[in-house]
């Protein structure tokens, strides 16, 4: 279905290209999962799958693209686009119409269809989306997570043989993830429609695809089903991507299988109980009282548990019965109630639409309550205008691209510090982009880089007026392991007040300090990540699922809420299993752990913590 060959391709302006000679075949049918860290030219690679490379964008190509047969470059667009369904990485960058029946009628409307058919393809795919209610609504009143679902409802609406989607559901709450996920794979097997996704989440995604690609500086490096694809866990290390913790709770067990979901690591973990390899600790529900200290991790299994500070400050910020919203007889927040003190990583989560976005907002005084009271050191928000906060609040949008304007990376770190007429300036500059990473690419055009670099130097614009307060809109969407890790740890280490939405349920439990639910507009939890991810009620409410490590620990009857504590558990009761031959063979076999781990008595945290691991 899909035939690419020798694929070279430098956008216009840059000196170096970003594919550098990409060869990929995909069958009719399959479901191939592309990954690699971030500006690796992922998304560069599934624009020439639909002709808007090289078509649009100009620059130089050569070797050949072939969908169908049909070659892309020598393809009049609108041809390509009937067999090529493109769901761009930025919901904002595809959405162009009014409402969202509007949109998703576009599609089907352009290919001629009957007007009763258009009316069922908008039907069903809306359905598939979960957003048949919002059939009516404004495109532009949608919040993130409900754009991504409009964007994949009007590609869904025209059938297209084969579907390229960038990132779909990186702002998608986990329970629709999967919702949505399960339809397409249906539709994948029954339809045989092939699908090309490109996502970061490869822990979350890898259990619906037939094949796992990876591409690393503009090269396929690594092709597999994905079955086998984690066999050898060497290239995700050392790329910094994550693995899907049923393969790494197995791998750091010394059991050389892959299992990718919940019930195939609980039927492997039955056999080696079965056989005596593994026993269940009894009375170990209360990990803290045994684990003592922890180390936080280098790796995604490692996030550990992070410190609560000290709360008897005065508030920073002081909500009383807050209500907000963007009509007048449509409250979105509905009486929220909230202190947050200084030192505190609080994460709000919740279903998408549920308010999260809005509340982050009426913090940075963007928008203002129509009832109740919002104080931000110790001001109303009320009678004040955003500009009043400046420099003490910092605040980054869920979309960056809102937030670039200027000609240069080190330019956009300049402006805020120049504005506010601070001293220091090129230090700032240096040690923001130092701290996001992006300090080689300073000279470049904002525009001009990727999402995931986009979003770091979104983020160093504020982190250069190093705000009192910091509130980030979704800050880990989109990036790989290795950049998720260095922006929360820069955060952890400098003990930065912040406010972040995310629905990355791991990266919440590992940095936030507090986690707040939402639910239709009411925070319905407000707690530490530990209690609340063991309420299911309240996880099911806000469309949120329990990490796979914590269902295995759950079914296993025992508490742990990483990978690490669960191994911990297991292998402290069993350290001959350690000591056998299974895990001597996994390590040495393994490219990335050398000889001091082999001779280690257990698999520890030690182990894990080790940064050969990484490499
Ligand atoms: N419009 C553009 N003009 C010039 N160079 C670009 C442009 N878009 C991307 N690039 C270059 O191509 C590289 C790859 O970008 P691309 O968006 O394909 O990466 P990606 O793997 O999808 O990254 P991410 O995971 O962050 O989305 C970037 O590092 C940048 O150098
Ligand atoms: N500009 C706007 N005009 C009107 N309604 C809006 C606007 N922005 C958001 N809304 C509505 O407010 C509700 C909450 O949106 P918000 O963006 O706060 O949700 P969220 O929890 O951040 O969602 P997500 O997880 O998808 O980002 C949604 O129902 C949305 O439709």
């Amino acid at each position: 279905m899909i035939e690419i060959k020798d694929l070279w391709y430098t956008y216009p302006g840059r000196s170096e290209p970003t594919l550098k000679g990409v060869n990929l075949k995909v069958k009719k049918g399959e479901f191939v999962l592309l990954t690699g860290p971030t500006g690796c030219g992922k998304s560069t690679l599934l624009k020439t799958l639909n002709g808007i490379i090289p078509h649009e964008s100009g620059g130089i190509f050569s070797g050949s693209v072939k969908v169908k047969e049909m070659e892309t470059t020598d393809s009049n667009q609108m041809e390509i686009s009937k067999e090529v369904g493109l769901v761009f990485q930025n919901p904002d960058d595809q959405i162009f119409s009014t409402t969202v029946e509007d949109e998703v009628a576009f599609g089907p409307e352009n290919l001629c269809f009957e007007q009763k058919e258009i009316e069922k393809k908008v039907e069903e795919a809306l359905k598939i989306v979960g957003m048949s209610d919002h059939r009516l609504a404004s495109t532009n009143s949608l919040s993130g997570g409900q754009k991504q679902r409009i964007c994949i409802a009007s590609m869904l609406a025209m059938m297209p043989e084969v579907l390229a989607m960038d990132e779909p559901v990186s702002q998608m709450d986990p329970m629709g993830t999967r919702e949505v996920l399960n339809t397409v794979r249906e539709l994948n097997r029954k339809l045989k429609m092939t699908i090309l996704l490109v996502e970061h989440r490869l822990h979350e995604l890898a259990p619906f695809a037939d094949r796992i690609v990876i591409m690393d500086d503009g090269k396929i490096v690594f092709d597999q089903p994905a079955s086998k694809a984690f066999d050898n866990l060497g290239i995700f290390y050392r790329l910094g991507l994550r693995i899907p913790e049923p393969v790494e709770l197995c791998h750091n067990l010394g059991i050389k299988v892959s299992p990718l979901s919940v019930s195939g690591a609980l039927a492997v973990l039955d056999r080696e109980i079965f056989k005596g390899n593994i026993r269940i600790p009894q009375n170990f529900r209360n990990v803290e009282e045994d684990n003592g200290a922890k180390e936080s991790f280098r790796t995604n299994s490692a996030w550990s548990n992070p410190s609560v500070p000290a709360v008897n400050s005065p508030p920073i910020i002081d909500i009383q019965d807050m209500w907000s919203g963007y009509e007048k007889n449509k409250m979105v927040l509905k009486g929220i109630n909230l202190e947050i003190r200084k030192g505190e990583r609080v994460a709000i989560m919740g279903t998408n639409g549920s308010g999260k976005s809005t509340l982050l907002l009426n913090l940075a005084a963007i928008l203002k309550p129509n009832k109740g009271s919002v104080k931000v050191f110790g001001e109303d928000t009320g009678s004040k205008n955003p500009y009043s906060f400046a420099g003490r609040v910092g605040f980054v949008f869920q979309n960056p691209d809102l937030m670039l304007f200027c000609d240069s990376v080190e330019e956009e770190a300049r402006f805020g510090p120049v504005q506010l007429k601070y001293n220091n300036i090129e230090e700032r500059v240096r040690d923001s982009l130092e701290a996001m990473s992006i300090l080689n690419l300073k000279h470049d055009l904002p525009q001009a880089l990727s999402r995931g670099q986009r979003l770091r130097t979104a983020v160093a614009s504020v982190l250069s007026i190093n705000p009192e307060l910091i509130l980030l809109d979704e800050p880990t969407t989109g990036q790989d392991m290795v950049n998720i890790e260095q922006m929360m740890d820069y955060f952890k280490n400098n003990h930065s007040t912040m406010v972040f939405c995310t629905h990355d349920i791991e990266v919440a439990m590992s940095y936030a300090t507090r986690i707040l639910v939402m639910n239709e507009g009411r925070i319905i939890a407000d707690g530490e990540g530990r209690e609340i991810i063991k309420n299911i009620d309240i996880l099911r409410k806000a469309s949120l699922t329990q990490p796979p490590v914590v269902e295995i620990a759950n079914s296993l009857g025992v508490d742990a809420f990483s990978v690490t504590e669960l191994v911990e558990m297991l292998t402290r009761r069993s350290s001959e299993v350690i000591n056998s031959e299974v895990i001597n063979s996994e390590v040495i076999n393994s490219e990335v752990i050398n000889s001091e781990v082999i001779n280690s008595e257990v698999i520890n945290s030690e182990m894990i913590k080790c940064e050969v691991i990484r490499c």
